[in-house]
């Protein structure tokens, strides 16, 4: 009889606004022992599930499944990247971009269940400054709202929504250089983001065109922000349609550089990285195997 595959689920006990306890014991009860081996690890701090994910690949686990949202699948899909262990969503954050994308079922019993009995396919991975990202990364306003979503103390999409109504009134533009295929452009930027995935989480769409294996990150611009305009994006991120609406401007490219006037934020799948002036962002193309 073949091996069983081996599942290591990491838990980030932080993720999302559902404080239930009893994760592990329902991840026990979806999955089907005769199917596969398991192991259940928790995180105890921001960080460690790349090195929780590293090591259950060397202990050579085919797939490590992140049980949160955005910021612990980036997490552990850092620590996957070069080996030949892939990586699994069980969705439980307040977004859940990259599962969304990747039409992982939300529900917690039926994600276990598709983890267990996966299809295996390979992804696009992003740096920005050397920082993996799976899902999207951005300068400007958006980096800002992650950086105040951090310390507002609470979580969820109503606490994000108040955060960017809040910073929207003061928030304004960077002067930027950006040279992408051999053109340069300066303009202003109020949001620019780096696409793998089409959206931001919970299906709000900064590009949703972006397809996650085409080896082309997709650049969306939004050079500033007045109320008119402000309407138009919601709509358009709500809707799916912002490149129809002439909001904001689109490109396709795997390698850019941005130059910014004054320190600029920029956030990784959705969390806060740090402020810096110089950008270099690349794709390197199917460069990490997912379960879906
Ligand atoms: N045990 C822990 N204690 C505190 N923070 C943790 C712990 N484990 C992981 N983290 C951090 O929690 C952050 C937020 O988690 P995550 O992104 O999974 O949830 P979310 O923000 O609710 O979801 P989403 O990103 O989909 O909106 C991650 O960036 C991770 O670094």
């Amino acid at each position: 009889m073949p091996a069983k595959p081996r599942i290591c689920f990491l838990i980030n006990p932080n993720s999302g606004t559902d404080r239930r306890q009893d994760v592990p014991a329902l991840i026990t009860h979806c999955l089907d022992a005769d199917d596969v081996d398991h192991e259940i690890r928790l995180t105890r701090y921001a960080g460690h599930a790349e090195q929780l994910a590293r090591q259950a690949a060397a202990e050579g686990f085919r797939t490590v499944v992140a049980v949160g949202g955005d910021g612990t699948v980036n997490e552990v899909g850092r620590g996957l990247l070069g080996t030949t262990t892939a990586l699994g969503i069980v969705p439980r954050g307040s977004g859940n971009g990259l599962a969304r994308h990747l039409r992982i079922p939300l529900a917690l019993p039926a994600a276990v269940q598709r983890v267990c009995r996966p299809t295996f396919q390979r992804i696009d991975v992003g740096h920005i400054n050397g920082r993996a990202f799976f899902c999207t990364a951005g300068l400007g306003f958006d980096a800002h709202v992650s950086k105040c979503f951090a310390e507002a103390g609470t979580r969820g999409l109503s606490t994000y929504v108040k955060v960017a109504l809040r910073e929207y009134r003061h928030y304004r533009s960077t002067a930027v250089t950006v040279t992408l295929n051999g053109e340069t452009l300066h303009t202003d930027c109020y949001v620019l983001a780096f696409a793998n995935a089409a959206q931001y989480g919970n299906n709000a769409y900064i590009a949703p065109l972006a397809d996650i294996r085409d080896g082309l990150l997709d650049l969306c611009l939004i050079d500033s922000l007045p109320i008119v305009r402000a309407v138009r994006v919601s709509l358009g991120l709500a809707l799916g349609n912002l490149p129809a609406s002439g909001a904001a401007v689109f490109h396709t490219s795997r390698h850019i550089r941005v130059q910014a006037a004054a320190p600029l934020g920029f956030h990784v799948d959705g969390d806060y990285v740090a402020a810096a002036q110089d950008f270099e962002v690349a794709l390197t193309p199917l460069a990490l195997e997912v379960a879906t």
